[in-house]
């Protein structure tokens, strides 16, 4: 590719639920150059094979030719369970499988929800690796003893970029959303994986440090860390103090970088690592970008269409609320839940205010979640907007005054990917920092005024409460 002749290239990898995105850009700037995505299918468990195809097709074509290293960003949580020649044991359990629901409430009754959030940072819910392990060991136990190790999904992609090595690493961010590594001790807790996993002992893989080199791709390309997709999404975006990332993409997450880790026995807030050496208290929905699909798939038209309905509805749905608990959720731990639509009355039931109310509860959901990260100290002095549907113009409308703060949309690029991309960039050049690159100005929303989105806010927890209690 001869436009590359005179600069270094690096590529970011992002396997997240529905898609593989990948970015090659300039290491020293962060501009993207090319890009390439394959779709994943629409399932909770995969074979890791179907990643490794999505990649190979996002690939093609010469995608990564002359590209010096590569960082692997992952969905977090997923099980991928190996035997002892390397080969999977069964299909992936993803982060958004709720099987493991009753795993994780009985790992928190046995141990304590405290106990849990100060060992690992996190109290386990069906999401977290610790609870697959649980779900694994009691539904399929046969299964469980051929299991010789576990990796994430980021572990199992870099290790095959790698060339498969006798030993698979992983690095902070990723680890700290399995249920059995601690942020605040920085290492496995070993006892809690055999307590989960019916005694079993499965070797885990070697936790890297951030601008650890893990190996090299047949072509001889270094090979970064990686790391987790909402970790990398941080890195990309370079958060700083006041800065909170709300990521709209099949989760919807609300994280910040935060110098010390968090330990919230109520189970909302999960204390993950991150890709730089700190913390990252984050809160994850189950239900984000989807809903605003499903909704537009219910109503029969296409996002664009689907957005102008929304915008053409007064801001509150005239009182129509739509509780987005489609997949059931996770934060609220509702697993079994499932959506409602609350206040119909005969005046405002249009496509209109269907479209605006599906908006709005996807944001209440975060909403909450800025409530739960301010309570662990976390200053939200603005948010950045990012994800899929971060992309849709009625999410931009609503999105300032359902969170109370101004909403600043970076310029429109793959995050995550582009996250992965500067931890490689960061591995290959080995200093103290990532390499400074600049994002551009993003467009900043204020919210419209103090109160519509309190009264948003307000009719959304009141129809939580009438269904699912306080
Ligand atoms: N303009 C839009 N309006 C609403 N949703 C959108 C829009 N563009 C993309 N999306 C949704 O964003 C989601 C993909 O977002 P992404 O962040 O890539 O997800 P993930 O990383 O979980 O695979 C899809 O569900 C897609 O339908
Ligand atoms: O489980 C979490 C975070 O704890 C999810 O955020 C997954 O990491 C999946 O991310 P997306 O594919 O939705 O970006």
């Amino acid at each position: 590719m001869g436009e590359d002749t005179g600069r270094t290239l690096v590529a970011g990898i992002d396997s997240s639920t529905q898609s593989t995105k990948v970015v090659v850009c300039d290491a020293a700037t962060g501009r993207v150059v090319r890009q390439g995505h394959a779709p994943h299918p629409d399932a909770t468990e995969i074979h890791p094979d179907r990643w490794w195809e999505a990649l190979t097709t996002a690939t093609g074509g010469g995608l990564l030719d002359g590209v010096a290293a590569v960082g692997v960003a992952a969905q977090q949580h997923g099980l991928v369970p190996l035997d002892d020649a390397g080969s999977v044991v069964r299909p992936a359990l993803l982060w958004n499988d709720t099987r493991s629901a009753r795993a994780a409430a009985d790992l928190v009754a046995e141990l304590g929800p405290r106990a849990w959030a100060e060992a690992v940072g996190s109290v386990p819910v069906a999401s977290l690796t610790v609870a697959k392990l649980r779900w694994v060991a009691e539904h399929e136990p046969d299964l469980a003893d051929r299991v010789a190790s576990v990796l994430l999904p980021h572990d199992w992609v870099t290790w095959r970029l790698t060339g498969r090595p006798a030993l698979a690493v992983t690095d902070r961010g990723d680890a700290s959303g399995t249920g059995y590594w601690s942020p605040a001790g920085g290492a496995y807790r070993h006892d809690l994986l055999r307590h989960a996993f019916g005694g079993r002992a499965p070797a885990l893989p070697r936790v890297l440090g951030p601008a650890a080199i893990a190996g090299e791709t047949p072509s001889g390309a270094v090979v970064s860390a990686g790391t987790g997709d909402n970790m990398a999404a941080a890195l990309a975006l370079d958060a700083g103090p006041g800065d909170v990332v709300v990521s709209l993409g099949t989760s919807g997450t609300v994280f910040a970088v935060s110098p010390t880790p968090t330990a919230d026995a109520s189970g909302a807030v999960a204390g993950f690592a991150d890709a730089t050496g700190r913390f990252l208290p984050l809160v994850c929905t189950l239900n984000a970008a989807r809903v605003l699909g499903a909704a537009a798939r219910m109503l029969d038209v296409d996002l664009d269409a689907f957005d102008r309905l929304a915008l053409a509805a007064r801001p509150g749905a005239d009182g129509l609320v739509l509780l987005p608990y489609l997949d059931g959720e996770r934060t609220p731990n509702l697993p079994e839940a499932s959506g409602a639509l609350v206040g119909l009355r005969r005046a405002n039931m249009t496509p209109e205010n269907l479209a605006r109310a599906a908006v709005e509860g996807m944001l209440c959901g975060l909403a909450a979640g800025l409530d739960a990260v301010r309570a662990h100290g976390v200053e939200v002095r603005r948010v950045l907007l990012v994800g899929g549907a971060a992309r849709s113009q009625a999410v931009r409308a609503a999105a300032p005054s359902v969170f109370g703060v101004p909403v600043v949309i970076p310029p429109s690029a793959e995050y995550v990917a582009l996250g992965a991309a500067r931890q490689a960039a960061w591995a290959l050049d080995g200093s103290d920092e990532p390499p400074a690159w600049s994002l551009g100005a993003g467009e900043r929303l204020d919210p419209a005024d103090d109160e519509t989105g309190q009264r948003i806010l307000r009719a959304y927890t009141a129809a939580h409460e009438s269904l699912h209690g306080a």
